[in-house]
């Protein structure tokens, strides 16, 4: 850690990037964790200790490792797995089982075995056939297992299309009309293995308004109302997904977290008022907002190719296989040179990952001071969904993850080996 030296380089947590760069190469996620652990205390103080019986489980698919787990642990949030996979990495890093939330619109029944065996805190049944499964396993491990039902509640977050879940016509949750409603409620409470504690929706990813929470927590609340009048079924939670927006480039309006809690639980209080329902326990699920703008990721600038009167590439050491957000949602970055972060930017290049792909393009038209072979490009807001979805295409080994803390840098992830691409390999002449 170098606090005081005078330099161009740009700082991140404390920490220079481009010493960083040298010492562990590149690409390099890295990660701040104080970043990480002011996220959670914001949702503490904001949310967790505002609002009694709440609570906040971190959407585990934007980040997931080992050392995450104990992060989020030791700030007392709990975690939503969506596979065995993020249920594995939990139980070996010594999560506790009971404040996990079991997610997946098509859980296998050894996935359910597996969080059933494991005593999972909820399991959030996304289809109804899952009612018969629990049933089933329940029975045979002689358990009670707890569940929410989740429905797609017919509204459209404001965010690419891959990314929106709310709508009607969606691969998630259980249909909100009343037969199949119906049905679910009346299977699970006819359950001896099954407690049913409420609902979950998630309306999408990357949210910047709160009006679609508010317009979904109203016609959540309603059938409550009705399942109450028609089942004498009283929901003890709901859980309103996450979905928080965070910033990425200029373009993004971010808001803090209370704009979107405080309306949601504005909106649950003012249905129970007018409804005459109980006040029930709330759960948020924020991902990206907690983990998504306390990364970066550095890389190594190659070959920088200038096609006169049309534009200049400058192509990096990563692209497409740590980072696939812009090929697959055209998501929008911010990046700097890091080993000259006090020049003022004076032209413009395009950020070319390495793949064989024309569409491995990390940004576009980034403002830049000259950039050559050799400078080390940060782009930032790369916490979220980066790590969690790379890849190996083109048979590029992924990069090593490395925390940044107040107490020294630490590698949670090692950097891939070639030998670690042939690992699975079998040759069978
Ligand atoms: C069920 C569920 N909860 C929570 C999240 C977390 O989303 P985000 O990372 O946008 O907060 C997702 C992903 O969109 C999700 O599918
Ligand atoms: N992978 C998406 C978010 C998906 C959220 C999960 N439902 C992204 O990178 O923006």
């Amino acid at each position: 850690m170098n606090k005081m030296k005078q330099t161009n380089n740009y700082m991140f947590a404390g920490y220079d990037t481009v010493e960083l760069a040298k010492k562990y190469g590149t690409p390099l996620y890295v990660l701040s964790e104080e970043s990480i652990r002011s996220r959670c205390k914001e949702i503490s103080t904001d949310f967790l200790g505002k609002y009694e019986n709440s609570k906040a489980v971190y959407a585990s698919k934007a980040f997931l490792t080992m050392t995450m787990c104990k992060i989020i642990e030791s700030e007392g949030l709990g975690l939503d797995v969506v596979s065995g996979g993020e249920l594995y990495t939990a139980i070996k890093a010594g999560f506790p089982m009971d404040r996990i939330m079991f997610h997946g619109n098509n859980k296998s029944y050894d996935e359910l075995e597996m969080a059933i065996n494991n005593e999972v805190g909820r399991i959030v049944v996304d289809h109804i056939d899952e009612l018969y499964f629990i049933e089933e396993i329940g029975a045979r491990m002689d358990k009670t297992v707890k569940i929410l039902i989740r429905v797609a509640p017919g509204v459209e977050g404001h965010t690419h299309k891959y990314i929106t879940t709310g709508q009607k016509d969606s691969k998630f949750g259980i249909p909100l009309d009343k037969v199949t409603i119906d049905e679910a409620v009346s299977k699970a409470i006819a359950s001896k293995h099954i407690e049913l504690m409420g609902f979950h929706f998630h309306i999408g990813s990357n949210l910047f308004e709160n009006d679609s929470y508010v317009a979904a927590v109203k016609t959540i609340m309603n059938l409550y109302k009705r399942l109450k009048d028609d089942f004498n079924f009283v929901a003890k939670e709901l859980n309103t997904g996450g979905g928080f927006g965070i910033y990425y480039t200029e373009k993004d309006c971010v808001k803090p977290l209370k704009y979107f809690t405080d309306a949601i639980m504005k909106a649950i209080y003012d249905c129970c008022q007018e409804l005459d329902l109980d006040m029930p326990g709330v759960i948020i699920e924020p991902g990206r907002w907690i983990v998504g703008e306390a990364g970066i990721t550095l890389y190594t600038v190659g070959a920088v190719k200038e096609i006169p009167g049309i534009r200049t590439y400058a192509s990096v050491d990563g692209g497409l296989p740590d980072n696939p957000r812009p090929a697959l949602y055209s998501a929008e970055y911010k990046a700097v040179v890091a080993n000259k972060y006090g020049l003022k930017p004076d032209r413009l290049a395009t950020i070319a990952g390495r793949c064989c792909e024309t569409g491995d393009i990390l940004i576009w038209d980034l403002e830049v001071p000259e950039i050559k072979r050799g400078d080390i490009l940060a782009v930032l807001s790369t916490g979220a969904y980066n790590y969690s979805m790379a890849n190996n295409y083109n048979r590029i080994p992924r990069p090593a993850v490395l925390l940044l803390s107040k107490d020294g840098e630490k590698v949670i992830v090692e950097r891939e080996t070639y030998e670690d691409l042939l690992r699975k390999e079998v040759v069978p002449f």
